[in-house]
């Protein structure tokens, strides 16, 4: 392996390493599922609950424009995927904003009533799709999944929207946003992008790539906190044109005017829907403090430095000589974490937490490794490549104590 201490020494990120609090002893290596914790959310959760909650109460509203959080918390985001102001909304969650854009897309392709994906996109997004399915009916809306290598043929005229996720969630493997887009722009197709593993950890170009609207996680790169809320961005040359279903009273024009009849708000705040969760919004906000001065490229570098080293340093392992990389090897094609296929995929998770280095395991037989490279070092790789041999030199995985499936990660 390469000289582990000179790239952590001469590693330009290193330094951001100390705005996380980091558990003591352990490797972590699921920013992909729950960023940790920054220290800049814990202070600002303390101070929403203490002074504003605790003192101010009904008129932190105003006072600490707790109104205005969804609409700042999206501007904050929108640098990190290329979106001019005005685009981008913080708000529920990545399965709800689905709904909203998929309808909105569905509005804009007037006869098309196909919502096209991919067969192993992340769960939440097929069935959402499926649910507006059933909801309208199949003259309204299809939802057709197909392999990865299928998507471009069916691409066809009765496709109004393709939805992907730029990162796939088990394999690792990275979409070529700016391409695709083209392709279904070419064939009068709307794209919708979950960027639930790219937001924070890929430089992403939404308004030059002309896409029309994406979604994204506020719990995995952006470190919000468990269950933080998600993001929509939706271009701004659609937003006069649409109208989203779930009109609540916060994407009214005045909510305080409480009139019986809805009329959206202007732009992408007409997303918003019901009351948000401000204390989980202002542990978001706060984290992505954490972003300032950060050069997207820079992160993206070390990124796939740190994957390219684990992938390295497995193959180099014998122990792990039955463990299949699914990850691609070609860096324009891999996201920020590595999985391998091992037939004890399980066992070999829980045996790598119970040593101090956290991983997950999805089913049936990946283990994921997820590399931020906000946090993550050089010796965080090396450590989960010996200990990832060790056990497997040591068959420790097929304990009896790991043979269990007894919990839902
Ligand atoms: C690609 C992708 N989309 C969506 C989700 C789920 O989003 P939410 O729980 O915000 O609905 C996840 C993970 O939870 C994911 O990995
Ligand atoms: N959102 C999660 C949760 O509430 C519990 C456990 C895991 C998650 C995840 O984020 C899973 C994740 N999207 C994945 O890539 O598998």
């Amino acid at each position: 392996m390469a000289d582990i201490e000179v790239l952590d020494r001469n590693d330009p990120l290193a330094p951001l390493r100390a705005l996380f609090e980091l558990p003591q002893g352990k490797v972590y290596l699921d920013g992909n599922s729950l960023g940790p914790l920054p220290t800049a959310a814990r202070s600002r959760v303390e101070a929403v609950v203490q002074q504003q909650w605790g003192r101010d109460l009904i008129a932190s509203w105003n006072s600490h424009d707790w109104i205005g959080l969804p609409v700042a918390t999206g501007e904050k985001i929108a640098p990190l995927l290329g979106a001019a102001p005005g685009q981008v909304v913080c708000c529920d969650s990545i399965s709800v904003n689905l709904f909203k854009l998929l309808a909105t897309a569905l509005q804009l392709r007037p006869g098309r009533p196909v919502i096209l994906s991919q067969q192993d996109n992340f769960p939440t997004d097929l069935y959402m799709t499926q649910g507006m399915a059933a909801l309208l009916g199949e003259k309204r809306c299809v939802a057709r999944a197909v392999p990865a290598d299928a998507l471009m043929d069916a691409m066809d005229d009765q496709v109004a929207v393709l939805m992907l996720t730029q990162v796939n969630f088990r394999d690792g493997s990275l979409h070529d946003i700016e391409a695709i887009t083209r392709a279904a722009h070419e064939r009068g197709i709307l794209v919708l992008w979950d960027l639930a593993h790219s937001a924070g950890v890929l430089p992403l170009e939404l308004d030059s790539w002309q896409v029309d609207m994406a979604v994204g996680c506020g719990y995995k790169f952006l470190n919000g906190g468990p269950g933080a809320p998600a993001f929509i961005y939706l271009a701004a040359r659609h937003q006069d044109r649409v109208s989203q279903p779930l009109c609540g009273w916060l994407g009214h024009a005045e909510p305080f005017a409480f009139e019986p009849g809805y009329r959206p708000a202007q732009g992408v705040a007409s997303f918003l829907s019901g009351t948000p969760g401000i204390i989980g919004m202002a542990a978001l906000n706060a984290a992505l403090d954490v972003f300032d001065g950060v050069d997207m490229k820079q992160l993206r570098a070390k990124s796939l430095a740190l994957t390219e080293l684990f992938m390295t340093g497995v193959r180099a392992e014998p122990a792990c000589a039955d463990c299949v990389v699914l990850t691609p090897e070609e860096d324009r094609r891999r996201g920020s974490q590595v999985s391998l296929a091992h037939p004890q995929a399980w066992g070999i998770a829980r045996a790598l937490i119970e040593a101090g280095v956290v991983v997950d395991f999805r089913a049936p037989d990946v283990v994921r490794f997820g590399f931020a490279p906000l946090y993550n070092s050089y010796r965080d790789v090396a450590e989960a490549v010996a200990q990832l041999a060790r056990i497997l030199a040591a068959d420790e995985h097929l304990q009896p104590r790991f043979s269990a499936r007894t919990r839902v990660t």
